[in-house]
């Protein structure tokens, strides 16, 4: 549903986007992190038409999205990062406005709107204005403009920011929906465990470019996760060993006598990941970046 090749974007000498692959098939979730400044946010701005890249490619739908941008725009459901909502618009208004624009009409259009207003729990402020809205409120009526008319590809940039942990259950679970019906959804976002929810394809974004992408288990299979141990023994109550093979290193322990009063492996989460790979990728010389996981 949506592959870029090798995107660029400067500003200045500086190329903002540096060689940016990244496909979303449909039906799936890709959870796109990244450092702060990492070009995420340049990356849906181009594919949602807003900025022009000086190089590369990219599709929608098997359209060329540089050339046909229009035709390309009716297939998308967007959520800014920076909140965009008319303050002294209802909800319910929004949702029939962005539903006409999907190209729904009468009775299709009224159902859809209330249909959306149920799913982002909107209902009870549907006939408030945005401004009027708290914080979480408005993060749920944009990402319910996104979502109105359920376009195939849906562009998500941190809509959990700041949101309450109601606010991002409903949104969570809204997602997953559109993923199920056969949505490509692109989620940006810090909150890892989100992406754990989500059972989200993780790509990391580092300096312009995507250096890791996969499954989360195809990410986190080799590395190393923690085993805990405890022991009655006042002088070390607990034992933290990293460790790539828990049995192994669980048996070796036990044979050097010792009694454990309780053990618990942690397997390796997306958290192990980012920081590995920002750590591999802060030793190198320049900031090369390379590719890692493909
Ligand atoms: N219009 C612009 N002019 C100049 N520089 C820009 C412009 N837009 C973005 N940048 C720069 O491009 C880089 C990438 O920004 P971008 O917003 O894409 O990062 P991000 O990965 O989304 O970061 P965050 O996690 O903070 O949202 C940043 O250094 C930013 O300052």
């Amino acid at each position: 549903m949506l592959a870029a090749e090798k995107l660029v974007k400067r500003y200045g000498a500086r190329n903002v986007l540096d060689g940016f692959d990244l496909t979303v098939a449909p039906g799936e979730i890709t959870g796109l992190i990244g450092h702060n400044g990492a070009g995420k946010t340049t990356f849906v701005e181009v594919v949602t038409g807003l900025v022009r890249p000086d190089a590369g490619r990219l599709w929608v739908a098997g359209h060329d999205a540089l050339r046909s941008g229009s035709a390309v725009r009716r297939l998308l459901g967007v959520a800014p990062q920076e909140l965009a909502l008319y303050n002294r618009v209802s909800v319910r208004e929004h949702l029939r406005l962005f539903a006409g624009l999907a190209g729904l009409r009468g009775r299709r259009r009224d159902a859809e709107t209330t249909r959306v207003l149920d799913e982002l729990h909107l209902a009870p402020v549907a006939d408030r204005p945005a401004g009027v809205l708290s914080g979480g409120q408005r993060r749920r009526v944009q990402a319910a403009t996104a979502m109105v008319g359920s376009p195939p590809l849906l562009l998500l940039d941190e809509p959990t920011a700041g949101a309450d942990p109601e606010t991002r259950a409903a949104l969570l679970a809204a997602v997953r929906a559109r993923a199920e019906a056969g949505a490509a959804v692109l989620y940006t976002t810090h909150y890892l465990p989100e992406l754990v929810d989500l059972d989200a394809t993780v790509a990391l974004a580092r300096a312009g470019r995507v250096i890791a992408r996969g499954s989360q288990q195809e990410l986190t299979r080799d590395l190393p996760g923690e085993l805990r141990v405890a022991f009655d023994d006042p002088a070390e109550p607990e034992l933290r060993l990293p460790t790539t093979d828990p049995g192994a290193d669980l048996a070796a322990l036990l044979a050097s006598g010792r009694t454990p009063v309780s053990v618990d492996v942690r397997r390796p989460g997306l958290d192990d990941l980012y920081r590995s790979l920002e750590a591999t990728f802060s030793e190198q010389d320049g900031g090369e970046v390379r590719d890692v996981v493909r």
